[in-house]
């Protein structure tokens, strides 16, 4: 084995409350990887359109808007960072409002194309390597990455752990609102949320998150000795 870690990249999909933030972050942490929440950006975009008046209803509006938030991400997996215009949205960016307007603001061509430029850059600047959150990755962001993960896990489930984590939130109510933002995001024209033809599906349904992250880290291992083999036997043999 060479004593040289390659730099790997690792998408991660799949809809929300799958376990895809907190797989993400707990691999990379694990594997010394840098780490990106896209998602985040995109609700970041969202923030400031509302903070700005611009109507999240109105696609032309936010086009022309688009290009003017300065996003900058922060990607150790220890202290993800987000800020706007250089102000910390990382609490502003989980509120209902901006939730709820999410999925109309990211299915804009020309949000999708500012973001996905902003996180190619991100990924190919990672010195060792990169793992990366959202809907599109495997897709379209990062084709060529590594490794695609496209994580599933049942409504019911999802909705359950997104209310065990905003307290005293109904259950029924949320799992509603999912699904809803589910469906807006699977639909788009814009490269929606959907699994690569090449990503590995993991249903999260029945496994604790232990199990998931160890499960990752595994696929990511496997395939970092893959390639270090395929690489090994191109190299013409020693003399
Ligand atoms: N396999 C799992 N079993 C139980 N809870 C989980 C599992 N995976 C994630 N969670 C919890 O579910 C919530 C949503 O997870 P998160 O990683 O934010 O999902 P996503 O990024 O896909 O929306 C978090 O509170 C997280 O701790
Ligand atoms: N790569 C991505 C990531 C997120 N989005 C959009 C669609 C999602 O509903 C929102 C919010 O994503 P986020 O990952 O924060 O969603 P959750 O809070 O985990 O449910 O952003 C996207 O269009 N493309």
């Amino acid at each position: 084995m060479s004593d040289t870690v390659e730099s790997v990249i690792v998408a991660i999909d799949g809809p929300s409350g799958t376990g895809k933030s907190s797989t993400s972050r707990a691999v990379a942490a694990a594997l010394g990887l840098s780490y990106l929440d896209t998602g985040a950006q995109y609700r970041a975009i969202t923030w400031w359109m509302i903070s700005n008046g611009v109507d999240v209803q109105d696609p032309a509006a936010i086009a022309t808007a688009a290009a003017k938030p300065a996003i900058v991400s922060g990607t150790d997996p220890a202290n993800p960072t987000i800020t706007v215009d250089g102000v910390d949205v990382t609490g502003p960016i989980r509120t209902p409002e901006v939730t709820s307007k999410v999925s109309a603001v990211s299915a804009v061509p020309e949000v999708r194309a500012r973001i996905t430029e902003l996180q190619r850059s991100i990924a190919s600047s990672a010195a060792t390597g990169i793992v990366v959150e959202g809907r599109d990755i495997g897709t379209t962001v990062l084709p060529d990455a590594d490794l695609k993960i496209f994580l599933t896990a049942s409504p019911e489930a999802r909705a359950a752990r997104r209310s065990g984590e905003l307290k005293g939130t109904d259950v029924a109510a949320t799992k509603e609102a999912l699904v809803k933002r589910d469906a807006a995001d699977s639909s788009r024209k814009t490269s929606p949320l959907a699994k690569a033809d090449d990503a590995v599906e993991v249903d999260t349904t029945d496994l604790t998150l232990e199990q998931v992250i160890e499960c990752v880290v595994t696929l990511v291992e496997e395939r970092r000795c893959a390639t270090e083999n395929t690489e090994n036997t191109e190299k013409p043999a020693a003399r």
